[in-house]
């Protein structure tokens, strides 16, 4: 592709790809150079003119020597745009989801439902780039810029047609999605999280709010689980901005819940949806998997799904990796659970799935990861300790902090619970002490298979350090 007809000029050069790191420029690369929260990326742009670089995306003060300046207030909006239309084309329908808990579970659902409807569907997220044959980890919830337009026209190109993706604050508030059209934005919830990074509630959901202000299609869907406080500000965004509203839950119109029957290994849910009532055992314990499963019918339909079958479906939906996920039963008879909850809101829905399933103790094993919103910490434990019977303080990932000072803080908020640093001990400590009516939900790292400790990645998997304590 010639630079010209990216830019709308005359240059002849031709572009070759397009990086945001400087060590990935090559000659013919267009080189965003953005200001981060680490280090400055106008710095790197000397090096990436002399690594090949022929245009730099950067503010209009930025100095750009030996390669053409493409200038523009918001450096990182106007490189997604100009990727975007070099990576094209892509799968003809993309939705997002975004909200504090709940988006893994909602993009793999979508992504399934779809595939039940005979469409060649894919999700990205946190759990990495999944199509029916496989999944690939990125490494983010949402990829930065380059890799995600790049996977998802590599989608394209293998035939997907239909893409679920997880539109994290941080992928919002950086840019990293921009330029796909969106069909069809989800909110989940929005309750305390990364902090670290936003600084206040505010500004964490102002993020949020981007997809449905700026990122969703003008003609497009805003699919809202009403059940929500924040509910409304979504939902006032979309009436005022004139897109469609699917509003999905208790308080919702499209898709109502009007009941759900917790059974041992699943729930039976009546929803009414265009005048009339729709019965389906849901194969997934707990509200909040019921709550993402609405969503994802949500999205479903709001592009082009029929809402009778898409409400059938649900019958068939697989369990999402680490949410909730049984991992082993002890030799007491204790079920042990492995959940993906690192916030507290997240543990108060872990801990409310699983009480109605044990007439005995809920024995719960957590800890918080490090490099990461601190305050959220202290009320992670006290949800621990108001809702399990037995709380188990231990290490999640450390990473760059003192795992005993991260504990501690937890600790602040369950002062009654056994602190146990390492995670294998911790696991095993709780295996052990399950009766045959007590339930272990371990909570924190999900489908996670390393542990975090400085720069350093450990094997660690709690489903398998699990099953080997339980054997
Ligand atoms: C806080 C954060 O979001 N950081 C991400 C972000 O950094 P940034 O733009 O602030 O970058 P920076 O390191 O200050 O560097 C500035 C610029 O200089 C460039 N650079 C930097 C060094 C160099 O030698 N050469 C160079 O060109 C960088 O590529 C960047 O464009 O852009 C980087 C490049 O894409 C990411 O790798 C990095 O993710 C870090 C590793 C990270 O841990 N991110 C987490 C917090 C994250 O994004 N999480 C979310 C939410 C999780 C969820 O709730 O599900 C996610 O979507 O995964
Ligand atoms: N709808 C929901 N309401 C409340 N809690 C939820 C909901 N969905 C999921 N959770 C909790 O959050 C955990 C993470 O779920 P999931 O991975 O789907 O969310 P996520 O938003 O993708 O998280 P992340 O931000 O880390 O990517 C679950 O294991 C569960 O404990
Ligand atoms: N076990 C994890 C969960 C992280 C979830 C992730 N989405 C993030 O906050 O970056 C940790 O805190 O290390
Ligand atoms: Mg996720």
């Amino acid at each position: 592709m010639r630079l010209g007809a990216l830019t709308g000029g005359e240059e002849a050069a031709a572009v070759t790809g397009f990086a945001i790191d400087h060590r990935k420029v090559a000659p013919g690369t267009i080189f965003g150079a953005f200001e981060g929260a680490r280090v400055n990326g106008e710095d790197f742009i000397p090096a990436a003119v002399k690594a090949g670089a022929v245009a730099i995306v950067a503010r209009p003060e930025a100095v750009v020597e030996g390669a053409l300046h493409i200038a523009d207030v918001n450096p990182r909006e106007r490189f997604a745009r100009l990727a975007a239309k070099f990576f094209a084309p892509f799968p003809g329908t993309a939705v997002a989801v975004t909200g504090t808990n709940g988006k893994t579970s909602t993009v793999e659902m979508t992504r399934q439902l779809w595939r039940m409807a005979g469409q060649h569907a894919a999700s990205i997220g946190t759990l990495g780039v999944t199509t029916s044959d496989d999944t690939v980890s990125t490494g983010l919830t949402t990829p930065d810029v380059v890799t995600f337009l790049a996977n998802v026209a590599g989608l394209a190109r293998e035939g997907v047609t239909h893409v679920a993706f997880e539109a994290s604050s941080h992928g919002l508030s950086q840019y990293r999605t921009e330029g796909l059209p969106v069909r069809a934005a989800a909110f989940t919830n929005l309750s305390r999280d990364h902090l670290d990074y936003h600084g206040d509630m505010a500004t964490y959901f102002h993020a949020k709010l981007r997809l449905f202000a700026d990122v969703l299609d003008m003609d497009g869907a805003a699919v809202v689980w009403a059940d929500d406080p924040h509910a409304m500000r979504v939902e006032e965004l979309a009436r005022m901005r004139g897109n469609r509203l699917i509003t999905v839950g208790e308080h919702g119109e499209t898709l109502k819940l009007v009941e759900r029957d917790p059974t041992l290994l699943g729930q039976g849910l009546v929803i009414e949806a265009e005048g009339a009532t729709h019965k389906v055992m849901l194969p997934l314990i707990g509200a909040y998997q019921a709550a993402n499963a609405l969503t994802a019918a949500g999205l479903v339909i709001a592009t082009g799904g029929d809402v009778a079958s898409t409400i059938a479906n649900l019958a068939r939906l697989q369990p999402v990796r680490g949410r909730l996920e049984r991992a082993v039963i002890t030799r007491a008879g204790a079920p042990v659970y492995v959940d993906y909850a690192h916030t507290p809101d997240a543990i108060e829905a872990a801990i409310a799935a699983l009480k109605p399933h044990t007439t005995g103790r809920l024995i719960l094993v957590l800890g918080a990861g490090g490099d990461r919103d601190p305050g959220k910490r202290e009320p992670m434990g006290q949800a621990a300790a108001a809702g399990a019977d037995v709380v188990i303080v231990t290490d999640d990932n450390p990473r760059n902090e003192d795992p005993a000072a991260i504990r501690a803080e937890v600790l602040k908020g369950a002062p009654d619970a056994t602190e146990i640093g390492g995670r294998r001990e911790a696991i095993a400590a709780a295996v052990q002490m399950a009766g045959a009516e007590d339930i272990v939900l371990i909570a924190g790292k999900g489908h996670e298979q390393g542990q975090i400790v400085g720069d350093r990645v450990l094997p660690f998997d709690d489903v398998s350090v699990a099953r080997e304590c339980a054997a």
